[in-house]
């Protein structure tokens, strides 16, 4: 009898979550990019959803590390542990090998920086590392025919990075990325209530104000939500009611820069897929993408069509996934 103990998987390897996609099962995992640690031994203690509950949360022995910073690897040993872990979560039994693993990557990241990945990837058992770039990923993942000779434009809003790409004939034409996504949202947050309301808030509910009533446009009726910090004058904890008018004023620098970038890819796009982008306007994917009235704002900034795709959040491991499952058809979009 032949026994197959080997996986070939896909992986969205981002700042805020941690997507797994394996050959023909699909999306397997879907969890945030975090690994609690023990101080002392350097053993890791949970991974994933699990971290998450005791981020801001631990005492000393225990520290909460998101591995990955602006896009990129910051803590190569923490990467590995979190990519082993992860798979660890999904394989079938434990002779399960990785053979073929297809990660993406931002695409201005530097050739040292991608090594790091196929060095994680590799270190964490896999036989062959290949990689695409998340704006490729993305454009793939929502069903554009990136093979034909029109150009599409992709935004993609994730957690560390926005990556701004015009794609055609398989090959990114033009791209911009910046390091201005979630996380720097959910710190404008943090930094605007602590300066103008003297009320320090985790980042946790940062991302929950951001989610909940966050916006990069005017809201009829703009919302409250309650919120608990720490009020800086008394020092002692307090619940606060805030509204979407402040959070918007707080994310108001970072949400221009996403624009201005936006606007700066598409006055360097050659005349002629900038038509084609006239026609079938800008696509924007990731988790960023569902912050309220955001594609309305870059309308209006632009004056092009702008949608968002649908199932932002899942948008890059759909794609990178059918890349691994169609390896020879898409030869031309590993980097
Ligand atoms: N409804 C929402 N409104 C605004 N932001 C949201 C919403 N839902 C999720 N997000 C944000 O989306 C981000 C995560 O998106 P995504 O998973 O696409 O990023 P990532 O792949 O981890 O990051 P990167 O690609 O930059 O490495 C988080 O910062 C999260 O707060």
């Amino acid at each position: 009898m032949f026994f197959n103990f080997s996986q070939d998987v896909a992986i969205d390897l981002g700042t805020a979550n941690t997507l797994i996609h394996i050959r023909g099962e699909g999306i397997v995992l879907n969890e945030p990019s975090i690994v609690a640690v023990d101080h002392k031994t350097g053993e890791v203690r949970e991974i994933g959803y699990e971290a998450l509950q005791m981020h801001e949360r631990t005492h000393t022995e225990i520290e909460t590390i998101w591995p990955l910073k602006d896009g990129v690897i910051a803590d190569f040993k923490v990467a590995e542990q979190m990519i082993e872990g992860m798979l660890r979560k999904v394989r079938k039994n434990w002779l399960t090998r990785v053979r073929n693993m297809v990660v993406c990557v931002p695409s201005g990241i530097t050739q040292v920086e991608e090594r790091a990945v196929e060095d994680s990837g590799e270190r964490a058992g896999a036989k062959h590392v290949r990689l695409v770039s998340e704006p490729m990923a993305a454009a793939i993942g929502i069903g554009l025919d990136i093979d034909e000779a029109v150009g599409n434009m992709v935004v993609d809003i994730g957690g560390g990075t926005t990556e701004i790409a015009v794609i055609a004939l398989s090959g990114i034409v033009i791209d911009e990325s910046i390091r201005v996504g979630g996380v720097e949202l959910d710190n404008a947050i943090v930094q605007y209530f602590k300066r103008n309301h003297n009320l320090l808030i985790g980042s946790r509910t940062a991302e929950r104000i951001k989610c909940e009533i966050g916006s990069a446009i005017e809201m009829d009726p703009e919302m409250e939500i309650s919120v608990k910090g720490r009020d800086l004058v008394s020092g002692i904890p307090k619940l606060r009611t805030i509204s979407s008018v402040n959070v918007r004023e707080a994310l108001h620098d970072n949400l221009d820069q996403i624009g201005a970038a936006v606007l700066r890819c598409l006055e360097r796009t050659p005349p002629e897929l900038g038509a084609d982008v006239l026609e079938r306007g800008i696509m924007l994917t990731g988790g960023g993408a569902m912050l309220h009235g955001l594609d309305v704002m870059l309308r209006e900034r632009v004056e092009l069509p702008v949608y968002i795709a649908e199932d932002p959040l899942t948008a890059v491991v759909r794609g990178t996934g059918e890349v691994l499952e169609n390896l020879e058809k898409y030869k031309r979009v590993l980097i």
